[in-house]
């Protein structure tokens, strides 16, 4: 990770945890210690937002894992970004991977839903990365640029700092196969490159890239020292006391 970009950690809790079980985490969070130069967010179940939004300290981040393209109407079961803040909430993880692959959303849906958030004020963390037969077919960087470049489209010049891209390959989610430290710097260093192409060059130094897909408290560390890996988004190993130490990973 480059000094100037600040180590940050997402915590995904995807569709677990009732109160009596975030009651434990949020104690493990707030007893830490945390390191005070990472930045942390939480993406909590939509009905837990509020009650996380309010128990959780103001210094660590909560987000959402899904909102719609617009405001608000007749679009059942959908919630809007102007709700994700009306109850204080600042973040929303954007098409990550069982986004699309379970509930088939696709590049032009999450680019929308990308756009409208930023344009509502929400921080972002658009999610990106490959399958498994699209890596061992010699396809990963075409599919990767062309998945961020449906989203970098979508986002207004001024609104980049409100954006952490989360490269996270599907092959490595939840299969406790970690892309290696070199695989994935290679990706980060890839899309960087890209953005540096295709967006602009201080976009490319500044935007946060972190690494998703069976992230623990024992491989943290080696991804954190990679020169464009700028932190970690965290399934399962979020919901347990040693989540800490991925959270403390550039110390
Ligand atoms: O958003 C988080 C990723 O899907 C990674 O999940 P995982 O750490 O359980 O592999």
């Amino acid at each position: 990770m480059a000094p100037e970009r600040k180590f940050f950690v997402g915590g995904n809790w995807k569709m677990n945890g009732n109160k009596k079980e975030i009651d434990g985490i949020i104690a493990f969070l707030t007893a830490g210690p945390l390191d005070p130069n990472a930045e942390l967010v939480c993406g909590v179940p939509p009905c837990y937002l509020d009650y996380c939004r309010q128990k959780l300290p103001g210094s660590i981040g909560v987000a959402a894992q899904n909102c719609f393209k617009v405001a608000k109407g007749a679009f059942t079961g959908e919630i809007s970004p102007a709700m994700i803040k009306d109850v204080g909430v600042e973040w929303v993880i954007l098409g990550h991977s069982e986004r699309r692959n379970v509930f088939g959303e696709s590049d032009a849906l999450i680019a929308e839903k990308v756009s409208h958030a930023l344009s509502e004020g929400l921080k972002v963390i658009p999610c990106i990365g490959e399958k498994l037969e699209e890596r061992e077919s010699g396809k990963t960087e075409e599919v990767v640029f062309s998945q961020l470049k449906a989203i970098v489209d979508k986002i207004p010049e001024d609104k980049w700092d409100n954006v952490v891209i989360a490269y996270e390959p599907v092959w490595a989610i939840g299969t406790g196969k970690t892309a290696s430290p070199q695989q994935a710097q290679e990706v980060h260093g890839k899309l960087r490159q890209w953005l540096s192409e295709n967006v602009n060059a201080e976009v490319a130094q500044k935007v946060r890239i972190i690494y998703g897909g069976s992230v623990t408290a024992e491989n943290c560390r080696e991804l954190a020292k990679e020169a464009d890996i700028d932190g970690s988004l965290v399934g399962g190993a979020s919901l347990k006391p040693d989540f800490i130490h991925i959270v403390n990973a550039s110390q």
